[in-house]
């Protein structure tokens, strides 16, 4: 089947131009002025670019007690909406689980998937089974990336000996270790305390999650990937003490990426304040939303480059399960989504008020992450014999979010009553027109697992590099006997 998008405007992390595009049997097959023939979809006044890629999704998660309310269909068809073509998840094996049922188990999730998707495996235990196991996740199962989580003590945590051993394994498979960065010792201890000082509402959840908590933390786990030769990506960076270990490492040439959510550039923490208990519940999520000296900072990490990525980390829970914390901040089900809105918010906030480029909109959207999970240029790249997953965005189209007309299962909306400009005229997953301006057309089960392979240039770079200047045993010729 061949598909031609006319009269766009080319826009990638690198170049804009105008010509159109062939699309066959999914693939972009030319690019070129005049192209005819086949099904014509018409870009004219449209900018058409790499679909987009949330490399951060929790879709049907277990966690505190129940299972985030969007599933792979939803999910998917929210992204999709949203302009997002493919999603990558987290399977998060149970303390004492083979990391390989846990992958099993994240994709019988999958069958409704309506665009592409890829899995993160958390390192949530360690032992020589997991040791031995994340090779076959790496050279088998097409997984490069493994999720440690710093926060969540007595659940996902794991401590600085089993995050360090991991890394090693990670800097000898070529995989690349991801890092929820909060100092979970103290968050428990901070937690407690406000309990005891009948601290018990949502606000409290953001006071017990200072931005030095997360800085610490992502200052601790960089300093430990150095150390043990890897690279490191810091998920959800939301404040400057985060994003600036971040930036004196990258200063220093440490491979570290750091990813802001669209929630954490664009809300603040003025929502906890809210008397509503719902309104602050619905919003609480791990880190916190910050003032807005730390968004500035974040979006300055994004023009500047030392900030790499924006995705969602949607993982939405209805208000009804947000209730399970009433009188205990710490039951509130974390997490907030965001698939639909991560584009036209940014666009929005971004690209309209010249804060980013197009084309940096495209590198922090989809193109800098397939190049650091190694799936660049099938992803994120329009360029023949790459994936036609492409976004169609018309920079006029505009819209009031409204949890009323929303692709997600909850019944509330984080971005409600925002205005964005520049939405998707047309979203294609490997060429079929997902959706059509306002018609949803996503085909239940066409999203396929994206397998990606170990060893980018950088783990590659970084393992030449660290191999060169390893500790060496100095040979001498002369040395004194013992006592003498
Ligand atoms: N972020 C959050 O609050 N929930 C999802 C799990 C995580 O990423 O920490
Ligand atoms: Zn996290
Ligand atoms: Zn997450």
């Amino acid at each position: 089947m061949t598909t031609i998008i006319k009269n766009g405007t080319i826009v990638t992390a690198d170049l804009t131009y105008t010509a159109d595009i062939r699309i066959e049997n999914g693939l972009i097959a030319e690019i070129g002025q005049n192209l005819t023939g086949g099904d014509t979809l018409d870009a004219t006044g449209c900018y058409v670019m790499p679909g987009g890629i949330d490399p951060h999704t929790h879709l049907e998660m277990p966690f505190m007690g129940t299972y985030s309310a969007d599933d792979f269909e939803s999910g998917t068809r929210a992204a999709l909406a949203g302009g997002t073509t493919m999603v990558v998840d987290f399977a998060l094996p149970n303390p004492g689980q083979s990391l390989l049922d846990a992958l099993d188990m994240w994709h019988n999730k999958t069958s409704r998937a309506a665009c592409d998707y890829s899995f993160h495996m958390a390192i949530t235990w360690w032992g020589a089974q997991v040791f031995e196991e994340m090779e076959t996740i790496v050279r088998d199962r097409g997984i490069n990336t493994f999720k440690h989580f710093m926060a969540y003590k007595g659940a996902l945590m794991v401590d600085d000996d089993e995050m360090f051993a991991s890394f090693q394994r990670c800097a000898e498979l070529g995989a690349l270790p991801l890092v929820h960065a909060e100092n979970g010792d103290v968050v428990a201890q901070m937690q407690a305390k406000l309990m005891a000082d009948g601290n018990d509402g949502p606000e409290a959840h953001a006071y017990s999650r200072p931005p030095e908590v997360e800085g610490e933390a992502t200052n601790r786990a960089i300093m430990i990937a150095d150390m043990a030769g890897c690279p490191v990506y810091i998920v959800h960076t939301s404040c400057e003490q985060s994003h600036e270990a971040i930036r004196r490492a990258r200063q220093k040439g440490c491979r570290v990426y750091g990813e802001p959510l669209i929630q954490h550039l664009t809300l603040d923490e003025s929502e906890y304040a809210n008397p509503d208990w719902d309104h602050a519940a619905r919003r609480v999520m791990s880190p916190p939303f910050r003032s807005k000296q730390h968004q500035d900072s974040l979006w300055a990490g994004l023009s500047s480059g030392s900030l790499q990525v924006v995705a969602t980390d949607h993982c939405a829970f209805t208000t009804q399960q947000k209730r399970s914390g009433l009188g205990d901040f710490r039951k509130i089900p974390n997490g907030t989504g965001g698939l639909e809105d991560r584009m036209p918010m940014l666009w929005t906030h971004g690209v309209a008020t010249g804060r980013i480029t197009m084309n940096e909109f495209v590198a922090v959207t989809s193109t800098n992450i397939a190049k650091i999970l190694n799936i660049y240029p099938k992803k994120g790249a329009i360029l023949v014999g790459a994936d036609a997953d492409l976004v169609v965005w018309d920079p006029k189209r505009t819209k009031t979010i409204s949890a009323k007309t929303q692709q997600s299962a909850i019944d509330y909306n984080v971005f409600e009553g925002k205005t964005v400009t520049g939405l998707p005229r047309y979203t294609l997953t490997r060429g079929v027109v997902a959706i059509e301006e306002d018609t949803v057309k996503t085909r239940e089960g066409h999203g396929a697992f994206v397998r990606r392979p170990p060893v980018t240039p950088v783990a590659k770079a970084l393992s030449t590099w660290k191999d060169i200047t390893a500790p060496r045993k100095v040979t001498r010729t002369g040395i004194p006997a013992s006592g003498v």
